[in-house]
């Protein structure tokens, strides 16, 4: 595995003829990484012939007051677990490489990244869509993996290369989860042992809500009632829970129809989690 911590000499990597031979595969991260991650890169590894992995703390996608420095940074742990993964490459790019002094240009969105998480997070999918779209350049790749569990990042990256003509194909992998169901996410390292068990109500809300509609239900009102054991918990604070059609552009207010995406953020404690769920439509 080679380590590039510079744009340029990464992308003198990925044009000399040994990358250009063959698909290369992009998993953009933030590093702090986990199997989640891990399972990006094993999709990639099945799918491409070169893989790359970045690992940049985006300060574009926080917004003020968030958690940019003490955004966990694991960088000795996550070389070893990308080199034990046999990741080809690794980008760790500083950020004056990526947003040089007269950096000006920036990709927004401005229907898809006002709502859920958008609502609360000013300025941060442009920010994803800006360092992304970066990464996609700097790479030339043909495939990028995101993980499902970041629902709405996933949605506007895709909405992105289709309306840009971006040459790269949009890959989104399984939430992985741990067994209690708790998605797994860089953030989670921040909570204490007793918020960590109030999180599980998360994804158990979701499962309510995927059995329900198994069941037949549609009402969206009573699907919603299944989250008051969240608001009962001091330890969580809800932030949405909706029920959206899977490009996210329709909220489902009264009845819902299928397929749709169920889509939550909570903060537990002082962390803030999200989470999902597909809901597909019944034989
Ligand atoms: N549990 C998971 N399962 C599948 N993919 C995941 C999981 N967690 C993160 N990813 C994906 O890994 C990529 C990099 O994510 P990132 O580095 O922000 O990690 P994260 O765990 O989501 O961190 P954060 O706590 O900041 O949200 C994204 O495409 C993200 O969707
Ligand atoms: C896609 C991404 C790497 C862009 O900074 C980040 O938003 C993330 O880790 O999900
Ligand atoms: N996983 C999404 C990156 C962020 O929360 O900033």
């Amino acid at each position: 595995m080679h380590a590039y911590y510079s744009k340029s000499e990464f992308q003198a990597f990925v044009r000399s003829d040994a990358a250009r031979s063959g698909r290369v595969g992009l998993v953009p991260t933030m590093g702090a990484l986990h199997e989640g991650h891990l399972s990006l890169v094993r999709q990639a590894q099945a799918e491409c012939d070169l893989v790359a992995v970045s690992i940049f703390v985006n300060p574009l996608q926080f917004a003020a007051g968030e958690d940019l420095d003490k955004y966990p940074r694991t960088m000795e742990s996550d070389f070893a677990k990308l080199g034990a993964a046999g990741v080809d490459a690794v980008l760790v790019p500083r950020v004056e490489d990526i947003y040089p002094a007269d950096f000006q240009t920036v990709v927004s969105n401005d229907t898809l990244s006002g709502i859920l998480c958008g609502a609360s997070r000013a300025g941060h999918f442009n920010g994803v869509l800006t360092v992304v779209l970066k990464l996609l350049n700097i790479a030339k790749c043909q495939r990028a993996y995101f993980g499902r569990k970041d629902f709405q990042q996933l949605t506007l990256v895709k909405r992105m290369v289709k309306d840009l003509d971006v040459d790269c194909e949009i890959v989104g992998c399984p939430t992985v989860r741990d067994p209690s169901g708790l998605a797994l996410s860089s953030r989670n390292t921040y909570l204490s042992p007793a918020e960590r068990e109030s999180s599980v109500k998360l994804s158990r809300t979701l499962r309510e809500i995927d059995a329900r509609v198994a069941a037949g239900e549609r009402d969206v009102a009573r699907l919603m009632e299944v989250a008051r054991p969240l608001a009962d918990d001091p330890l969580i604070a809800p932030e949405y829970l909706e029920i959206r059609s899977p490009g996210l552009e329709t909220r489902y207010e009264d009845e819902l129809e299928l397929p749709a995406v169920a889509l939550i953020a909570a903060r537990v404690g002082a962390t803030r989690l999200i989470d999902n769920i597909e809901l597909a439509p019944q034989d």
